[in-house]
């Protein structure tokens, strides 16, 4: 599909390319200044997680370790199915180290609930969550989260690493599908 194309399948563009990285530059800060010349680990979730990832790597002042993680939890749906399981596992021991895991979205927030508990049954110094995306109104668990790019409606969201059926992962934007896409 040709990125017309795509762009005709939103329906509401929600977040744009200058906000998602003017956000992204203000959270890398954060980060850098949260661990004051500590090292931490970022520890991606895919496959969403990959332009966050890259974006916010970059706005760092220094450089920082990535590892990444695979789970399986929606499949080809749009619902959580709420059952986890680790597809692709670190390749790295996080025992006494500091970790921020980086997310795409926060949805019913089981996904992420699950991952740091098993991250925290590895014993790190610390385990910490950026997210680009959290939707308050879809919480089924409650996360705490230390980094949120932005809350948003409970609405399916694709763009920016997140797709549907996996297509529109490379839009630079973040929007709303049209109901004919679904059809
Ligand atoms: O809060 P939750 O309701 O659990 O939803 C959030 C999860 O859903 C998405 O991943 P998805 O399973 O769609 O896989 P993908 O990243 O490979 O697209 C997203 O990247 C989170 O991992
Ligand atoms: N593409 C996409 N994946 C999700 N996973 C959890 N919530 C969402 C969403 O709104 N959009």
């Amino acid at each position: 599909m040709d990125a017309e194309h795509m762009g005709a399948d939103l329906e509401r563009v929600l977040i744009s390319e200058e906000e998602i990285q003017r956000r992204l530059g203000e959270i890398a800060q954060d980060i850098w200044d949260h661990y004051a010349g500590e090292e931490f680990l970022l520890v991606g979730v895919l496959k969403g997680a990959v332009l966050v990832m890259a974006d916010l790597m970059r706005a760092f002042p220094g450089s920082a370790p990535m590892d990444w993680m695979a789970v399986s939890s929606y499949g080809s749906g749009t619902k959580s199915s709420g059952v986890v399981r680790i597809l692709k596992d670190l390749d790295t021991d996080i025992t006494d180290r500091h970790v921020v895991i980086v997310e795409d979205i926060i949805d019913s927030g089981l996904t992420l609930s699950w991952i740091r508990a098993n991250l925290e049954s590895r014993h790190p110094k610390s385990v910490e969550i950026c997210t680009l995306l959290r939707k308050p109104d879809a919480a089924k668990v409650a996360i705490d989260c230390r980094w949120v790019g932005f809350d948003i409606p409970n609405d399916f969201v694709v763009g920016y690493g997140l797709d549907y059926d996996e297509r529109y992962r490379n839009l630079r934007v973040i929007g709303t599908l049209a109901p004919h896409v679904y059809s």
